[in-house]
């Protein structure tokens, strides 16, 4: 039997059950569709595109050595799988399961079958598969061209220090974490000027699956530490339980004044807009740091849920519908956090605030961080850069205090209306995500 592997998540040959499975079927057709609903998504970006496109093409090289070129195309995925099926006579697709888009899955599933098509969906820890050592191609499949960021609407977005997708380069992080970079840095740091060493910096692979995350598992042991390999273990355990939510389209919500100024890294607020400038630049940030970007955006400049989450989502080269949400309604739930005081705790020096706001090379030392309290302030705050964007110490006390409301409203509505334990615990708010894992 013909049968047609559909890759969506998974952009890997190594360690992936529904090629396994299809190659024990009969001939293979791999195809991967970029879908104009899923990048014209509000949270979608360049810099995904971008990410993804260089997956593409390893993983089309990765199949045309195992015999079975990768055929792209672009389209609705109900349209263009229905027809590669009537076009090669092809009446099984095998995929792997994935759950945040499993409303609109069902949907397709019913349109396929109506063509007589069956779907087998298959966790992608299905055990017991063999890699596939060549694939028997469907006969007369064409190739097809990855498609341009242009043409399937997305904007121009600079990021210069992306990181580089294709499945090598994620390897080659993945080692420089087990051979170095985990065996010296205290994981889990909350620094973000020490995340990118004390972490693994692999969600981007991950979230796309240029790795499995068997492959991690199975990787760590060896040279790192046990505490290390049990606090990576417990993030990934995370990942596993995010991979079971749904996600729901969102409309696209717009930007205020306050949030798109933010979003450059010009809130007037200098560490958060350091951190900003930072995850503009490369695609990501640690745990941390995103939970104070967002804790500012939400909390401090009162920006609206879903136009804080697409901000950023559309940022983070590693979103993932199913953690980034799930992650910001915590966010929004937990007690706002202190921008400056993050600052003057992870960046005493200040190094990391000069390196990302040059502008602010003038202030001394002792002001960095507050530069508003700096006799000589006039000279750079409202003109090279701004004057804070919302009053720091009000903005958090209001903050606060609306958490303090919420959170006994909360109690109080958890008592009389509703028995069932609360998903966040009203009396120990946790906004140091990393920690609870
Ligand atoms: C507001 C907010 C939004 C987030 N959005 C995303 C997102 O879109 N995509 C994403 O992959 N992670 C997201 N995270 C979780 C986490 O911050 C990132 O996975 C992590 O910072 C990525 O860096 P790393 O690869 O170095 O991970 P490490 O900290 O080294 O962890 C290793 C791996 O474990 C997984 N992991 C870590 N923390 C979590 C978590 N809380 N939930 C689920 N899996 C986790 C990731 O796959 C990560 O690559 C978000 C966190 C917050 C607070």
């Amino acid at each position: 039997m013909d049968v047609l592997v559909w890759f969506r998540s998974d952009l890997r040959v190594s360690d992936h059950p529904a090629l396994s499975r299809a190659a024990t079927l009969g001939a293979v057709l791999p195809v991967f569709v970029a879908d104009p609903q899923d990048w014209a998504a509000p949270a979608a970006s360049g810099r995904h595109w971008a990410f993804v496109a260089a997956a593409l093409t390893e993983l089309g090289e990765d199949l045309a050595r195992l015999g079975a070129p990768l055929s792209l195309r672009q389209g609705a995925a109900a349209e263009v799988l229905p027809r590669l099926c009537r076009a090669r006579g092809i009446r099984h697709i095998v995929s792997h399961r994935r759950a945040w888009t499993a409303p609109r899955d069902a949907a397709l599933r019913r349109v396929l079958e109506a063509e007589g098509i069956t779907w087998e969906e298959l966790s992608e820890e299905t055990p017991g598969l063999a890699p596939p050592e060549r694939l028997t191609p469907v006969e007369g499949a064409v190739a097809g061209l990855i498609p341009p960021a242009r043409s399937l609407g997305l904007k121009d977005d600079p990021c210069p220090f992306a990181q580089g997708g294709g499945r090598r380069a994620g390897l080659q992080l993945l080692e420089s974490f087990v051979t170095g970079r985990g065996t010296q840095a205290p994981v889990g740091s909350l620094s973000p000027l020490a995340g990118e060493r004390s972490s693994l910096r692999l969600s981007a692979f991950l979230t796309w699956g240029l790795l499995s995350q068997a492959e991690l598992r199975a990787a760590l042991p060896g040279a790192l530490p046990p505490e290390v390999v049990k606090a990576v273990t417990a993030r990934l355990n995370a990942r596993r339980r995010a991979g079971q939510l749904e996600g729901g389209a969102q409309p696209a919500a717009p930007l205020t004044a306050a949030l798109a100024a933010f979003s450059e890294g010009r809130s007037g607020l200098p560490f958060a807009d350091a951190l900003m400038r930072y995850l503009r630049a490369t695609g990501w940030v640690n745990a941390h740091a995103r939970s104070l970007l967002a804790s500012v955006a939400l909390h401090h400049l009162g920006a609206e849920f879903s136009a804080t989450g697409q901000m950023l989502a559309r940022l983070l080269s590693d979103y993932d519908p199913a953690i980034f949400w799930f992650q910001l309604q915590k966010v929004a739930a937990a007690r706002p956090l202190d921008p400056l005081r993050a600052g003057e705790t992870f960046d005493p020096e200040g190094r990391f605030i000069r390196r990302w706001c040059p502008e602010l090379a003038a202030v001394p030392q002792a002001h960095l961080h507050r530069p508003w309290r700096w006799s000589g302030a006039g000279s750079v705050l409202g003109r090279r850069y701004p004057e804070p964007l919302a009053d720091p110490q009000k903005a958090l006390r209001e903050a606060a205090a609306l958490h303090r409301l919420r959170l006994r409203d909360e109690t109080e509505f958890a008592v009389i209306e509703d028995p069932r334990p609360f998903l966040f615990s009203p009396r120990a708010p946790n906004a140091q995500l990393t920690l609870d894992l």
